[in-house]
């Protein structure tokens, strides 16, 4: 489970997180939406403390702290309950394909390297790509890169996966590969919080949605809730905009 409660964070005189609650049950795949500079990526980011939020609490499965006071050990074990996927892959250049997703077996887990590589080529399989695992990343599609990613992110066995805009680097041709790798792992019912534009795929995927603004959560409901009857104007405004054509976006 996540649970967090009255998160905050300010670059500068900038309220980026105005004070977030959120619960998300073991197993629960909850979709992020919002207009951009919402904060949508801040508050993953908080959560795994690649940014440090100013005040408020965050229990991720076996690990809590209070954003005010913490200790090098607290955030060590918050940081292992989750595992990342960036917008842009974030893989190591200089390492293969297995060597990116064993990376963490080995240097966290300690586990010796015949039996990283088994793990890690189940799971290159499990994305389609075992083919590929001696394969350095600038040889791969943005899409492979991004499987890659999710590999190595389900490696280390987290409480739950923070996705962050998973798609929006990939060229249109290369997204759906992206998305049917991240609805296998939904299929699991690992816990995950997806940062998205992606409506279709939000509407799909996830159980519940949270549409956020101006660094608060305004809504959240099922898919059918948000997508077909959303209750605040600011949420039926954001999604008539992203719906409408092109040109009559204002
Ligand atoms: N490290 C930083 N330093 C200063 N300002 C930042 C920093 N990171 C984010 N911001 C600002 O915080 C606001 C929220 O950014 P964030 O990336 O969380 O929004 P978002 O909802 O994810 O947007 P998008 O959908 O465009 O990715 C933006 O105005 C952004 O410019």
């Amino acid at each position: 489970m996540i649970h967090v409660t009255n998160l905050r964070k300010q670059f500068k005189d900038l309220v980026v997180l105005d004070g977030i609650d959120i619960d998300v049950k073991q197993g629960e795949v909850v979709a992020i939406i919002g207009p951009s500079g919402s904060g949508k990526s801040t508050l993953l980011r908080c959560l795994n403390l690649l940014e440090s939020p100013d005040t408020g609490r965050i229990e991720i499965g076996q690990a809590a702290l209070d954003a005010q006071k913490y200790s090098r050990k607290e955030a060590h074990h918050l940081r292992q309950q989750t595992a990342m996927v960036f917008q842009n892959y974030n893989l190591f250049k200089n390492r293969t394909a297995l060597q990116n997703v064993t990376e963490s077996l080995i240097i966290t887990k300690k586990m010796k390297q015949s039996e990283a590589d088994k793990i890690g080529l189940a799971l290159l399989e499990q994305v389609g790509l075992a083919h590929k695992a001696d394969s350095y990343p600038i040889t791969l599609s943005g899409g492979q890169q991004q499987r890659v990613a999710i590999a190595r992110a389900l490696a280390v066995d987290p409480h739950a996966i923070l996705l962050d805009e998973p798609t929006s680097a990939l060229d249109p041709e290369l997204v759906a590969e992206v998305l049917q790798v991240i609805k296998a792992i939904v299929e699991k019912r690992t816990t995950m919080l997806i940062v998205t534009h992606e409506m279709a795929f939000a509407r799909q995927v996830a159980d519940r949605i949270i549409f956020m603004a101006d660094g608060k959560i305004v809504e959240q409901g099922t898919p059918e809730e948000i997508f077909d009857r959303p209750q605040n104007q600011r949420t039926q405004r954001f999604l008539q905009q992203i719906t409408a054509p092109a040109a009559f976006i204002s």
